[in-house]
């Protein structure tokens, strides 16, 4: 037989074994319940696309329960976790027998670097350990300045733009972004963005990085064949260009940190500066250093403004809960310029439960994913090592069985029935996550979130632009795409 038949031949049988043979009649998994086979190339990531990411994980956790084996593409079987017991071994009780992964392993790499979001076991702990001082909630009190100045920065922006006009319709997610931007920008590394005005070449180069791939399939893709990383196209080289500036300006700020004799408030000023007091087997190397400054602009600046963006839309959804949470704010910022403080901010209880409920309805970040670095049993199932474990936070927030039969609306009076208080805890609301893995960033986002809508909300009022549709884009954030128009007025009292 010719050897080039023999060689498709082969390529075909083993095709058919890895997508087809085994994930669907050899694999312990199969027996894990789940959706019917999906699409023989695609699995079931046609839902996903057509879904988004947390309606999809959401829907097939309400028909099959809180462990479900489903397929992605080239039918790998992929295991959805919502069972907050589940959550909590893998979370809190053992981190450290999971490994954390992305959905495109490669790209994360080149990304994150040696940072703390790819680390694991040990190095992990060393970095958590060292970084943990500088997120302490007396540092980010001191941020909150900073927080109301960008909701003033934003609120004028927005007034120049209505000006004398009764409503304007304004693109929402353009400019919050970019507010978010210059305050992690301020706030991490004392460096001026400035993208309201001018695009840096840090902001320039980070734009480009976020928006490579706007096509969740394509990222999948990425994943799925990493030599595709390697051509020399043009998304490529944009990519390593981008990444290349950044790990210079990184490595700039981190070398100006080191020689100043002065400490300053950023977080990074805080990490050079603690490190060099630590004894030289728990500090964090050079290349962590400077790896922590994309970490934190990444993780600290689309989370935000995702959520930001959500709570204006909810809010222009349901205009009495918009109504009364302006009606709390009204009382204690009397005047439009007013310019609140940490402590009148952290008083205001309706706010608090925007913030919660925002977080719960649309989870900026629905699903962690994990590998078992061994072979273990769940609910009964063998799980072979190296297994994806998709722990789904949105499914878990709509569960019914802890949010009620409306768990899937916005209602932020929910946080104030003490039934629901009493059923809540970090298993089932984890946007930031749980255990040692959380968000570093948890009680930072929280205050700026609560800054910047406290002060817009008591600005402006905001209804849904009639026929305006959009849709739940998921690359590592939920995001609206293209973007969220609303009708915006000025509150003039
Ligand atoms: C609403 C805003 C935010 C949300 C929803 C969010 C969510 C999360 C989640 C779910 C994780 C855990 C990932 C995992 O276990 O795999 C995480 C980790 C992390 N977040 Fe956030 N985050 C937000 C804002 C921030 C901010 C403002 C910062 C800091 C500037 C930040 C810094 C980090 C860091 C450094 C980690 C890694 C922690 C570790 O590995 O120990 N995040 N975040």
């Amino acid at each position: 037989m010719n050897q080039y038949l023999i060689l498709v031949l082969a390529l075909f049988g083993y095709v058919l074994y890895k997508c087809y043979i085994y994930p669907l009649y050899l694999s312990p998994l199969r027996k894990i319940p789940g959706p019917p086979v999906g699409n023989f190339i695609l699995g079931h990531y046609t839902t996903f696309l057509k879904n988004g990411l947390g309606d999809a994980l959401t829907h097939l956790a309400k028909q099959y329960g809180g462990i479900v084996r489903y397929h992605d593409l080239l039918n790998k079987p992929h295991i959805l976790i919502a069972d907050s017991k589940l959550v909590q071994k893998i979370l809190v009780n053992h981190p450290y027998d999971y490994v954390r992964s992305f959905v495109n392993g490669n790209v994360a790499k080149e990304m994150f670097g040696e940072g703390i979001l790819l680390a694991n076991g040990d190095s992990h702990k060393r970095q958590r350990k060292m970084m943990n001082p500088s997120f302490a909630f007396v540092n980010v009190k001191e941020m909150v300045p900073t927080f109301v100045q960008g909701g003033h920065k934003l609120k004028d922006i927005w007034m120049e733009q209505i000006g004398n006009k009764k409503e304007e319709r304004i693109t929402i997610t353009t400019l919050i972004p970019k507010i978010t931007l210059d305050i992690i920008g301020l706030v991490g590394f004392n460096y001026e963005f400035n993208s309201t005005t001018s695009d840096s070449e840090l902001a320039q180069a980070y734009h480009l990085i976020l928006d490579r791939s706007p096509s969740p399939l394509v990222v999948a893709l990425f994943a799925l064949i990493p030599f595709i990383m390697n051509l020399p196209i043009e998304i490529n080289n944009r990519f390593f260009n981008s990444v290349k500036i950044i790990n210079k300006i990184s490595e700039q700020l981190v070398v100006e940190q080191k020689k100043s004799p002065i400490q300053g408030k950023d977080l990074l000023s805080l990490l050079v500066k603690s490190n060099e007091k630590l004894p030289a087997d728990e500090q964090l190397t050079h290349n962590e250093l400077v790896s922590q400054v994309m970490t934190l602009l990444i993780a600290g600046h689309e989370t935000t403004s995702t959520a930001l963006s959500w709570a204006f839309y909810f809010l222009a959804k349901h205009p009495d809960t918009q109504d009364r949470l302006r009606k709390e704010l009204v009382d204690v910022f009397t005047d439009r310029d007013h310019v609140p403080t940490f402590d009148e901010i952290d008083h205001l209880k309706y706010l608090d439960c925007v913030l919660k409920e925002t977080l719960r309805v649309s989870s900026p970040v629905p699903a962690l994913i994990r590998y078992n670095l061994k072979d273990e049993t769940m609910n009964g199932y063998l799980i072979p090592k190296n297994t994806p474990l998709i722990i789904s936070t949105y499914a878990v927030h709509h569960d019914p069985s802890i949010w009620g039969d409306d768990a899937d609306y916005f209602n932020p009076s929910r946080w104030l029935d003490s039934e629901i208080k009493s059923k809540v805890s970090n298993l089932n609301f984890l946007p930031f996550g749980a255990g040692p893995t959380n968000c570093l960033g948890m009680k930072m986002a929280q205050l700026e979130f609560k800054s910047i809508l406290s002060i817009i909300i008591r600005n402006f009022e905001f209804k849904l632009v009639e026929g305006f549709t959009f849709e739940n884009k998921t690359l590592v954030v939920i995001r609206p795409d293209p973007g969220i128009d609303l009708l915006v007025s000025k509150v003039d009292y």
